[in-house]
């Protein structure tokens, strides 16, 4: 098994960017491909060898984690394996609106600086259900959720450029759609489906906010269908390490600003669906995720 993921990740990030002094959030790091992700990016530092004993300094990461007891342990484990012990858990849970604010807040009070922001977090189709502002589930917390946290993050990451938002998409955004009048599942619910909408939106998000800038696994817990299929194609599914590489390649490859907004998959830019091309709904989007949120339509 170990050969053939080998054989089958072409996509390997080989950035050797170093990350000293850099500040660091990822969402959703306490398993998977967010923890893979966290772990990688705490390891980056650098000697500083004015000092004696010269020191090695490295990024502060902050696990955005819905389980703060979850995010603690698995701190520790990262603090472990890379000797940063600037690897802070602080709760967020993007299914509550009022959640993000206060992590937001909290965040901004504490850090003066965020170079790297990585919306990774995400639910997979889970049974209907709403997030505590009467979201659908998947629109919630995988792209609104994600939204708002970029949101009030974003001047802060401005003020810290050159800074990087990764937003995690999937190749399953071929099947989503957008449709406003179902954009929660008001006429119809399939949480295949809308697990589909919510990664195409994830990717229209990051075109429009791009634009706009002008700057140049758990998760299949909710389906015992995916369960069986996990088994059956276990060999060839990517583990959570190989997934996060292209995250990392996003948040670290020297000189991508200039196709910032771009899908990447495999450490490659990758083709996307059609309506994930168009800019009419990218913009309506922003225009719809602003009115549900509360947040001025700019
Ligand atoms: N696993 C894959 O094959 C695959 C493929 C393509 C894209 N992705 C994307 O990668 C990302 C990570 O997926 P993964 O495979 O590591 O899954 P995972 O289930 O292991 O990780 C998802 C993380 O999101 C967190 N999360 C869920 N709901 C949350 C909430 N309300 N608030 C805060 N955090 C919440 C979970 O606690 C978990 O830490 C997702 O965005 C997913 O869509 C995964």
């Amino acid at each position: 098994a170990p050969q053939i993921r080998k054989l089958l990740s072409s996509g390997v990030c080989t950035s050797t960017v170093q990350l000293p002094g850099k500040v660091v959030v990822v969402t959703g790091a306490n398993t998977g491909i967010g923890k893979e992700t966290a772990k990688d990016l705490a390891k980056r530092g650098k000697f500083i060898c004015f000092r004696v004993p010269p020191v090695m300094i490295r990024a502060r990461v902050y696990l955005a984690c819905r389980d703060v007891q979850k995010g603690e342990l698995v701190a520790r484990e990262i603090q472990t394996v890379t000797g940063n012990q600037q690897v802070l858990v602080r709760k967020l849970d993007l299914a509550d609106t009022k959640s993000i604010r206060a992590f937001a807040k909290g965040f901004l009070a504490e850090e003066k600086h965020i170079h790297i922001l990585i919306n990774n977090a995400g639910v997979m189709m889970c049974p209907y259900s709403k997030t505590a502002d009467g979201f659908e589930m998947h629109m919630g917390v995988n792209h609104l959720g994600h939204f708002l946290l970029t949101h009030l993050l974003l001047e802060k990451l401005k003020e810290s450029a050159p800074s990087r938002v990764v937003n995690v998409s999937s190749l399953a955004h071929h099947l989503g759609r957008i449709h406003f009048h179902n954009l929660q599942g008001e006429k119809f619910y399939s949480a295949g489906l809308a697990y589909c909408h919510s990664k195409l939106a994830n990717i229209l998000f990051t075109q429009e906010l791009a634009r706009r800038l002008k700057v140049k696994s758990e998760l299949i817990r909710h389906s015992s269908f995916m369960k069986w299929m996990w088994q059956l194609f276990s060999f060839f599914i990517k583990t959570p390490q190989q997934g996060a590489q292209t995250s990392l390649y996003c948040a670290l490859t020297e000189g991508l600003e200039v196709l910032s907004g771009k899908h990447f998959s495999d450490c490659h830019v990758a083709w996307v669906s059609a309506q994930a091309r168009n800019e009419t709904v990218a913009r309506r989007l922003w225009d719809v995720s602003c009115d549900l949120l509360g947040l001025p339509v700019d």
